[in-house]
């Protein structure tokens, strides 16, 4: 029999050549990174790192070697692309991220825009942001709001972001890719829903519940035990006016005690949402690339080519440089069917070394990939 202590010698052995090998490999692609930096050729040659896997897959002696061939190189070239995003971001190259760092958002005589009307959960969360020194005004849309800041009526747009029970607000995501505006700060709203009709309905009266359709899931369970048809709505508070203004007994709304107040509704029933921690992350937008000094989040979007490992490779950029990942959401590319984009968030700030050679490793490898903001 074999003695497994002299074959895993042979094994340190070996493994200690490919240290050395590795090594010598890396300090060519020094050499190699030195060249772009003097000519501004990109890091990245996937023609040379094709047309290198084939050939060192034609060395292999057989298929199974062949195949791990080609994943130990790609992941060797990978670290090779690394140091040299490295040694560029060292030399000044890609450093600038362009964020002004601020000790503190500008929050006096600022004008604050959100999507709905009186009563929204957003208005709510925004005046709880930014206190009495602003001046507030609705749009009736996400988009709007996105446009009124980018054109400098609004100076921030306070939007919901993510519920902790229906997820993410996707036109909101879809938004900030749009449009050349940035995330500055980011915070929590609890949030309890009221069902509310006009004097004289009962639950046994109702047949429709009017809603924006976050609210409508985050308090499906209380409405399906009823049967209820659910309507959509712009927003919970125009929910609330519509209701208001029908004077029907077969309707009802889901929106906060707030809006059942402000548009003369009963109560029915309060919290009917079917989770008691139910929370709303809310985003600060400005058209200002900004990011407070204490900021310690980064998100960006980024698409990919459609081939296998590339989401892999995108956040291996991440892990590489130690940084920590809290958040990865898709999306549909518009116009591209089954395409995806993604929505990575990783804690950092924008002039820390590990996230500037991150976001240049990323930016080099993916597709479009857009910084939407540190916050
Ligand atoms: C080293 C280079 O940079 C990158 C890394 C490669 C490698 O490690 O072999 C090949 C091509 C480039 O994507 C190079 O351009 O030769």
């Amino acid at each position: 029999m074999l003695d497994l202590k002299e074959t895993r010698g042979e094994i340190d052995r070996v493994d200690k050549q490919i240290i050395e090998l590795f090594e010598e490999r890396m300090e060519l692609c020094k050499e190699v990174a030195e060249y772009k930096l003097y000519t501004g050729k990109p890091v990245l040659d996937r023609k040379r790192e094709l047309e290198k896997i084939a050939v060192l897959k034609s060395m292999a002696s057989d298929e199974f070697y062949a195949h791990s061939i080609e994943e130990l190189f790609e992941q060797i070239m990978s670290m090779s692309r690394k140091l040299q995003y490295k040694l560029l971001t060292e030399e000044g190259i890609n450093n600038d991220i362009g964020f002004d760092i601020i000790s503190k958002l500008p929050m006096e005589n600022v004008k604050v825009v959100y999507q709905g009307i009186d009563g929204a959960y957003s208005q709510q969360a925004a005046m709880s942001y930014f206190g009495d020194n602003a001046t507030y005004h609705n749009v009736l849309t996400f988009k709007q709001a996105m446009k009124e800041v980018r054109d400098g009526v609004a100076d921030y747009a306070v939007l919901p972001f993510e519920n902790s029970t229906a997820g993410i607000v996707t036109d909101v995501y879809d938004l900030l890719v749009e449009f050349e505006n940035y995330i500055v700060d980011s915070f929590d709203v609890k949030i309890s829903h009221c069902l509310s009709a006009v004097k004289g309905t009962t639950l046994e009266t109702i047949k429709e519940v009017y809603s924006h359709p976050q609210a409508l899931m985050q308090s499906s369970k209380f409405i399906d035990e009823y049967g209820w048809n659910k309507v959509n709505c712009a927003n919970t508070a125009i929910a609330a006016q519509i209701i208001s203004q029908e004077k029907d007994n077969t309707r009802a709304c889901i929106a906060s005690k707030n809006a059942a107040k402000l548009y003369g509704l009963e109560v029915l029933a309060e919290d009917v949402n079917q989770s008691s921690i139910n929370t709303t992350k809310f985003i600060i937008v400005s058209r200002r690339k900004i990011a407070r000094r204490e900021a310690n989040n980064i998100c960006i979007s980024f698409e990919m080519p459609h081939e296998s490992g590339s989401l892999y490779t995108m956040l291996s950029h991440i892990i590489y440089n130690d940084l920590n990942m809290t958040r990865i959401e898709s999306r549909p590319v518009p116009g591209k069917k089954w395409e995806y984009r993604f929505y990575v968030e990783f804690e950092g700030k924008s002039d820390q070394p590990g996230v500037v050679n991150a976001l240049s490793g990323i930016n080099a490898e993916a597709l479009n990939m857009q910084i939407l903001g540190n916050y």
